[in-house]
């Protein structure tokens, strides 16, 4: 039996999860992928081999709890039938906020695990479902090594115009009050394949947007990240599934003082009863906005285009100019409305969408600008848990 790399990458509403087989660090070989989507809506579970094939497809059953820890334990338990309990060599996760301390993937020991805890409070929509499949692996599997790799790393080398918030400038040296940025893994995958897919913009001026339940967009100067509109926490820049996306801080000073909410109550309004399921009163998930009748689901999509142009038009300013914008993750990769309204919007850059090749299907890579778009648009599946295992082969071995 070959060796092989488990990725666990948790997000806010779904449990992703890849298993690999160990060849070499750069090219770990895809076996099993598949996830539990819709957690607290309506959960649904789907595997696939590496050729794309089938493997399962169905609600989640209900006697399995509709949280983050039911989806791991349904996972581990399929793989545990698909590979006869054959343990994994290392365990990689996706980890949101790596704080101050934590720019580069790090193995795991309890020391990390009471670090990552001290930042449950960065990212409450995350970290605890990022640090309990740790703790739930290191009990099954204890003497096989996990490592953590941070969403906010691929960021850290943000030039410090923007990293800074306009605070006494104390606040980002002692505290750490900055902007960090998230979804690194994914912008980290996206800029390992463009120069495959588009050289000329690998090497340019790139504005991707990462949309998901959570959502933020990233501007990249020859791969690099220069800025995101995600900032301290995963809750600034874009409105999200349940996330307000930027809010003017007076409004937390008002609600505090003048409507007498405590910060519980405020943390669960701006996390989890905002953004897209706040402005529709009808869904966080995206299909269902689409599918519904409602005007304030409109008003929620209307709202999500809206400014992801307006983030577009801003990060392209920061880069001084735009050669692609490229669209990844859920509704990124799937919603040919979403990407057809922003790229409307933009027009007025030199962004022109072929209809056609927008509204094609296809789980690959593809450009869908027409051939004279001043700004070549593409849709590139992300591919988080690939990068994962990348960084939990090297750290492991390291
Ligand atoms: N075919 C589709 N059309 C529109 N939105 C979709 C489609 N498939 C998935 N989505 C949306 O993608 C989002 C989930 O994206 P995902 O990247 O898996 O999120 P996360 O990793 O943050 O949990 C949900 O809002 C879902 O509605
Ligand atoms: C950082 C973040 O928002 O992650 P997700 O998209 O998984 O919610
Ligand atoms: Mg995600």
């Amino acid at each position: 039996m070959r060796a092989s790399i488990l990725v666990v990458n948790a997000g806010s509403s779904s449990v992703k999860f890849s298993l690999f087989d160990q060849q070499d660090a750069a090219d770990p070989g895809l076996r099993y992928k598949g996830q539990v989507e819709g957690i607290h809506v309506e959960p649904r579970f789907t595997a696939k081999s590496a050729d794309g094939g089938l493997l399962a497809d169905e609600a989640m059953p209900a006697d399995v709890p509709n949280s983050h820890d039911g989806a791991l334990r349904h996972i581990l338990a399929w793989l545990e039938r698909h590979t006869g309990g054959a343990k994994p060599a290392v365990i990689g996760h996706r980890v949101v906020h790596g704080g101050r301390r934590f720019s580069r993937p790090e193995r795991i020991t309890p020391e990390v695990i009471a670090e990552l805890e001290r930042l449950v409070p960065l990212a409450p929509l995350h970290a605890p479902h990022n640090i309990t499949p740790i703790r739930i692996l290191a009990e099954l599997l204890p003497d096989v090594p996990q490592v953590a790799c941070f969403d906010t790393a691929f960021h850290a080398e943000q030039p410090e115009l923007h990293q800074l918030y306009a605070l006494p400038y104390d606040f980002s040296q002692r505290e750490g009050i900055r902007r960090y940025g998230f979804h690194g893994l994914s912008y980290e995958y996206i800029a390992s394949v463009l120069p495959q897919i588009d050289p000329q913009a690998a090497q340019g001026r790139t504005v991707v947007a990462h949309l998901g339940n959570g959502a933020s967009m990233a501007a990249l100067q020859g791969g690099r990240g220069i800025a995101s509109t995600m900032g301290f926490t995963a809750l600034e820049g874009l409105p999200m599934g349940t996330r307000t996306g930027s809010i003017d801080a007076g409004v937390v000073l008002h609600l505090l003082n003048h409507l007498k909410m405590d910060a519980r109550g405020i943390e669960q309004l701006l996390y989890k009863q905002s953004g897209l399921l706040g402005l529709s009163g009808v869904s966080s998930d995206m299909r269902e906005l689409h599918a519904s009748q409602d005007a304030r689901a409109k008003l929620a999509i209307d709202y999500f285009v809206s400014k992801i142009a307006r983030e577009a038009a801003s990060l392209a300013t920061t880069l001084g100019g735009m050669d692609a914008l490229v669209f990844t993750a859920g509704i990124g990769e799937n919603d040919a409305v979403v990407r057809r309204e922003v790229c409307r919007l933009l027009g007025w850059l030199g962004v022109a969408l072929d209809q056609d090749a927008n509204d094609a299907r296809s789980g690959q890579p593809r450009r869908v600008s027409l051939p004279g778009s001043r700004v070549a648009v593409h849709v590139i599946p992300t591919n988080e848990e690939l990068v994962i295992a990348r960084h939990a082969l090297k750290c492991a071995v390291r």
